[in-house]
């Protein structure tokens, strides 16, 4: 779409973006002198008298609750070929998704936005709406005097269309929508939105959405030292049953306020994204851990990853593991069964919690590495099938070492998992090596391999 010189008064200055239904601008009311974002339906669905209703209709419920928390509408009017528009309010700081992907957020702060959302949400909840479509790209940031703002934006609408336009398919965002709005036709409730309000709880302080239902690991495993009540509330909030979940958003957000209002929050520092802050926090970080963490120094591997060297001086092996898992070690573990069967002694585990290293249920994330001596091949090394399906086998060639991988890329569920048999052309030894990690990062694998040494 070309950029239009204006909207009636309102002077286009540029796109700000678009969504499946309509482009949002950034225009200057020159009368008021103030600038204005302006969200017009795409040309394809301005034609539809239910979409138009709708989109009307959404214009209504941010014109009618006129929430400090809410996208506020000034104004809706329809441009000469149809399309009908609407005027809110600039939220000239990105969305809350931008600031995730930023780095993680310290407690009081995720704590602080997830009440301004929850008050949003309360807002709508009173108002008889329901949001359906609650997540961090829908939670925009306005500068305000006393620093930024929530304002919480896009009420559903696509999910409206969905519905209105008589599509079967379930609608909503996956990681956030709630398991009823994944049945088409299902019957929602303000508990949906509540389902959403965990989701995103547990993206603002984890730094990733949750899996899809049912959640099994709770925020404080990827983060730890939260608050226990801030874990039982989100997962809470994310039951599948929604008789489990808190009834509302007004009962959801007063019970984050009390826990970010008790005394002594802790600071519960984000290990999984430890990666992300800056270089100079993760050296004084790292500094403070050196206790837990014995002799270990910290060094900065791919772009942006934060890498502990371990070392297993039984076995002169040493690697490079990320430093958010680097929180329990044990030398001396025993290999998994098929892996020792191929040769494979024990060797050590780095992991966030080495007791759930082979839980299936609720898996830790870690590094197992060991070495075979005096053998150049481990064919049975991938055998035992720790996932319960086969797996994708590749050959890895680092330069430095050869060998194969073994990758379940979801592991029942919650992780992905793989396995190495790698060797030096020369040395007659193979390092085997377990990684599991939450998303499937092949590349990551391949560098933890590529940081080794042996001798
Ligand atoms: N009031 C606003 N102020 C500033 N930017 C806005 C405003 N409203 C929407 N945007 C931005 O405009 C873009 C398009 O928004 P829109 O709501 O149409 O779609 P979306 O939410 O990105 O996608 P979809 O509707 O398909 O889920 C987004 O990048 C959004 O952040």
């Amino acid at each position: 779409m070309s950029q239009p010189e204006a909207f009636g008064r309102y002077r286009v200055i540029r796109r700000l973006g678009s969504g499946s239904f309509a482009t949002v601008w950034l225009a200057q009311d020159d009368l008021l002198n103030y600038p204005v974002a302006i969200k017009v339906l795409a040309e394809n669905w301005a034609h539809q008298m239910d979409i138009q209703h709708r989109f009307l209709e959404e214009a209504r419920i941010l014109r009618q609750t006129d929430s400090t928390w809410l996208v506020a509408v000034h104004d809706v009017d329809v441009l000469p070929d149809g399309r009908p528009y609407m005027v809110m309010t600039y939220a000239d700081q990105g969305s809350v998704s931008d600031l995730i992907r930023r780095g993680p957020l310290p407690l009081e702060e995720a704590l602080r936005l997830l009440t301004e959302i929850g008050q949003g949400i309360t807002v709508l909840h009173n108002h008889g709406t329901i949001h359906r479509d609650i997540k961090p790209s829908n939670v925009l940031l306005q500068s305000s005097p006393v620093g930024q703002r929530v304002l919480v934006a896009d009420l559903g609408f696509a999910k409206a269309i969905d519905e209105a336009s008589g599509f079967t398919a379930a609608a909503g965002t996956p990681g956030y929508m709630s398991p009823e709005q994944s049945i088409p036709g299902g019957d929602l409730d303000v508990r949906s939105d509540v389902y959403s309000l965990g989701a995103v709880a547990y993206e603002l302080i984890t730094g990733k959405p949750p899996s899809r239902p049912p959640v099994r690991i709770p925020p404080g495993r990827i983060r730890p030292g939260l608050p226990k009540e801030l874990d039982d509330l989100i997962l809470s909030a994310l039951s599948v049953d929604r008789e489990s979940r808190p009834a509302d958003a007004k009962t959801f957000t007063d019970r984050v306020r009390a826990i970010r209002m008790a005394p002594n929050l802790p600071q519960a520092e984000p290990w999984w994204q430890r990666y992300r802050m800056p270089w100079q926090r993760v050296v004084s970080v790292m500094a403070s851990t050196a206790v837990v963490l014995a002799t270990l120094t910290a060094s900065l591997g791919a772009p942006g990853l934060t890498l502990t060297t371990v070392g297993y001086t039984a076995h002169g092996l040493h690697l490079d593991v990320p430093s958010m898992w680097a929180r329990e070690f044990h030398t001396g573990q025993e290999a998994r069964p098929a892996a020792a069967d191929a040769g494979a002694g024990p060797g050590l585990l780095v992991a966030t919690d080495a007791e759930e290293w082979d839980s299936a249920v609720d898996p830790a994330y870690g590094v197992y590495a060991t070495v075979v001596p005096g053998s150049h091949d481990l064919p049975a090394a991938s055998g035992g099938d720790p996932c319960h399906e086969r797996p994708e086998q590749r050959e890895l060639d680092t330069g430095d070492w050869e060998g194969t991988v073994w990758d379940w890329p979801e592991c029942n569920g919650d992780s992905s998992f793989s396995s190495a048999a790698v060797h030096r052309p020369g040395d007659l030894a193979t390092v085997y090596l377990e990684v599991r990690q939450p998303d499937y990062r092949p590349d990551l694998v391949d560098e933890i391999i590529d940081t080794a040494s042996l001798g």
